[in-house]
C-alpha cells in the first residue's frame, strides 16, 4: 500500500488482490491448499479477500524457510538484532496510519483504537531490541580457579498462532521477543483477520531480516495443526480460546516443545464505595468496551459496593449510552461493528439468556443500523449494561467476548474476594480503591495474572501480561518474555587435571 492510496481509503472500498502467504521474504501463494476462507470488513458486510489456507506442504516450506533463516539470525550479535528490530520498529511508526487503516477495516475497531495497537506494537519491537542488546548470561566461579558461565540461546524456529480480536498487535507481541532472542518465526493469524500480519512481514523485511526470518501461512484449525506437529518447530506461542489451548498443549506435549498459552477470561472489577467514582466509571468502560467488548482480559464482571451501587450505575449507563458507534474509520467513532454474523448473533443470544435468567437491561444488547446505507450490513449492536445479576448467571460465569457489562453488588471485602476468585479463568482483575493498604490487600488475594489497581486495560510493553489457572500460562511482554523464548546453557569449564574415580 502507498500512502496515497491509504488516505483515499474509506469504508466500503478496501480489497485484497496480493496472496497473503509470506515465505522467504515475499508474498507468495500457498504451494498446497487445506480449502479456502473469505475474510470480511465487518463494518459492511462485504468480502475483502477470498484465500487458500495452507496444507502440509506449504507449512512445510515455510518452516524449512525459517529453519535457513535461523541459521544466519542466530549467530548475529544481540546489538546487530537491535538496529534491525529498531528500523522495523521505526518503520511501523512512519506507517501508523495506514496499517491502524487496514487493522480497522479487517477488524472492525475504531481506528481511534486501531492506532493505539500500532503504538504498542512499534514499542514492543523497541523494547525487545533493547533487550537483544543486553541479554546476557552468568558467570560462576569455582573452587581451584574453575569456573562455569550460563549462556541464553535461541529455540529455533517459533510458531505464532494469532486471535482476530488484536491481528497487528498480537504477530508483533509474539515475533518482536522472538526475533530478539534469534529466533525464526511462522505465524498464523486468524482466518477471519489475514491482512495485517503481511505489513509486518514485509517491514520486518524492509528492515533487514533475513529471508525466511518471519513468515506467514493463511488458515485455520488444519493449518495450525500442520505447524503444532511439525518436528522442526521448537516452540509454539498461542493466543485463542480455552478449548483450542487445550488441543495446542496436547499437540506440543507429543513433541515435548514448550508452549506459551493467552486463553480467554472472565475478569472480575471490584468498585469500592471510597473510590473516585469518576475514574472508576471511566474505568469500567475502559474494562468493557474496547474493541467492541472482544478482549480477553475484560473486566466483564463488575462488582460494585452496595453504597455506590445505583449512583455508579446510573453513571455508567449514562456513559455507555453515549458511546458513538458507527463507521469505524470515522475519527470520532468509538464502536465499530463486531468481527462477524455469527459472533454477533452469539452475543446477542447471551443477552437474551440473560433476560431469561432475571438480569435487567439497562441500556443496549440490541442491533444498531447506522443510518448510513453503506453499513447497513455490517454487524453493529449498542453495548449493553445488565444489573440484577447473580452469579449463577450465565452471563455472569461463561466469557461472552462482546460489549456487555454485568453489575453485581457486594457488602464486605471479605465476600467479594470469594466471589472474585469463584471462576475457572485467572487472566486480570481489578480494584478501584482510594485506601491504598486495600488496594494491595485486595490484588494479593486475587486469582489473576494481571491485576489493575485505579486503571483498567492499559498495556504498558514493559509489563508482563498472561494468565493463572485456565486462562493459560507463560508470560507476553516485559523482560521475563525472554525466558520463554530462549534456553539455557551451562557452560563447566575445569582449570585443573580431572581427578578420576576410576
Ligand atoms: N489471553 C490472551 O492474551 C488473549 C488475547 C486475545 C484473545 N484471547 C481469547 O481468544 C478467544 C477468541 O479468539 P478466537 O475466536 O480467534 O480463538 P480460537 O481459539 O477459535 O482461534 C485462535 C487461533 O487458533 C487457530 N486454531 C483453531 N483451532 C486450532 C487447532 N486445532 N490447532 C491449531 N490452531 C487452531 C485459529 O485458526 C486461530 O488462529 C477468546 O476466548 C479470547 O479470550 C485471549
Ligand atoms: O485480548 C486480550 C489482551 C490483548 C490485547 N492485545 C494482545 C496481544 C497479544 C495477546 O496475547 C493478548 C492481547
Amino acid at each position: 500500500l502507498q500512502p496515497s492510496s491509504v488516505a483515499a481509503m474509506s469504508t466500503g472500498t478496501f480489497v485484497v488482490s496480493q496472496p497473503l502467504n509470506y515465505r522467504g521474504g515475499a508474498r507468495v501463494e500457498p504451494a498446497d491448499a487445506s480449502g479456502t476462507e473469505k475474510a470480511f470488513e465487518p463494518a459492511t458486510g462485504r468480502v475483502i479477500a477470498t484465500f487458500t489456507c495452507s496444507g502440509e506442504k506449504e507449512v512445510n516450506l515455510a518452516v524449512q524457510n525459517a529453519k535457513a533463516a535461523f541459521k544466519i539470525w542466530s549467530q548475529k550479535s544481540g546489538m546487530e538484532r537491535c538496529r534491525i528490530l529498531l528500523e522495523a520498529a521505526r518503520i511501523i511508526r512512519e506507517r501508523e496510519d495506514e496499517i491502524a487503516t487496514v487493522e480497522c477495516i479487517n477488524n472492525g475497531k475504531s481506528i481511534f483504537e486501531a492506532r493505539l495497537d500500532i503504538d504498542t506494537s512499534w514499542q514492543c519491537l523497541e523494547y525487545y531490541a533493547g533487550l537483544a542488546a543486553s541479554m546476557a548470561g552468568e558467570h560462576i566461579q569455582l573452587p581451584g580457579g574453575s569456573f562455569g558461565y550460563t549462556r541464553r540461546e535461541p529455540l529455533g524456529v517459533c510458531v505464532g498462532i494469532g486471535a482476530w480480536n488484536y491481528p497487528f498487535q498480537i504477530a508483533s507481541w509474539k515475533s518482536a521477543p522472538a526475533l530478539a532472542c534469534g529466533n525464526a518465526m511462522v505465524f498464523k493469524p486468524s482466518p477471519f483477520t489475514p491482512v495485517s500480519a503481511l505489513l509486518l512481514a514485509e517491514i520486518y523485511t524492509e528492515a533487514g531480516v533475513p529471508p525466511g526470518l518471519f513468515n506467514v501461512v493463511q488458515g485455520g484449525a488444519a493449518t495450525g495443526q500442520f505447524l503444532c506437529q511439525h518436528h522442526d518447530v521448537a516452540k509454539v506461542s498461542f493466543t485463542g480460546s480455552v478449548p483450542t489451548g487445550m488441543k495446542i498443549m496436547e499437540m506440543s506435549a507429543k513433541g515435548i516443545k514448550p508452549v506459551t498459552l493467552e486463553l480467554g477470561g472472565k475478569s472480575p472489577l471490584i468498585i469500592f464505595s471510597d473510590c473516585d467514582m469518576n475514574n472508576a466509571v471511566k474505568g469500567a468502560l475502559m474494562a468493557n468496551f474496547l474493541t467492541q467488548g472482544q478482549v480477553c482480559c475484560n473486566g466483564t464482571r463488575v462488582f460494585v459496593q452496595k453504597e455506590i451501587l445505583d449512583k455508579f450505575t446510573e453513571e455508567v449507563v449514562k456513559q455507555t449510552q453515549r458511546i458513538k458507534i458507527g463507521d469505524p474509520l470515522l475519527e470520532d467513532t468509538r464502536m465499530g461493528p463486531l468481527i462477524n454474523r455469527p459472533h454477533l448473533e452469539r452475543v446477542l443470544g447471551f443477552v437474551k439468556v440473560a433476560k431469561e435468567q432475571g438480569a435487567k437491561v439497562l441500556c443496549g444488547g440490541d442491533i444498531y443500523v447506522p443510518e448510513d446505507p453503506k453499513l447497513k450490513d455490517g454487524y453493529y449492536m449498542r453495548p449493553c449494561v445488565l444489573t440484577n445479576c447473580r452469579d449463577d448467571m450465565t452471563c455472569v460465569k461463561e466469557e461472552i467476548f462482546g460489549p456487555v457489562m454485568s453489575i453485581l453488588s457486594f457488602d464486605t471485602e471479605a465476600e467479594v474476594l470469594e466471589r472474585a476468585n469463584d471462576t475457572t479463568f485467572g487472566l486480570a482483575a481489578g480494584v478501584f480503591t482510594r485506601d491504598i493498604q486495600r488496594a494491595h490487600r485486595v490484588v494479593a488475594e486475587l486469582q489473576a495474572g494481571t491485576c489493575f489497581i485505579n486503571n483498567y486495560n492499559v498495556s504498558p510493553v514493559e509489563l508482563p501480561f498472561g494468565g493463572y489457572k485456565k486462562s493459560g500460562f507463560g508470560r507476553e511482554n516485559g523482560r521475563v518474555t525472554i525466558e520463554y523464548y530462549s534456553q539455557l546453557k551451562t557452560v563447566c569449564v575445569e582449570m585443573g587435571d580431572v581427578e578420576s574415580a576410576f
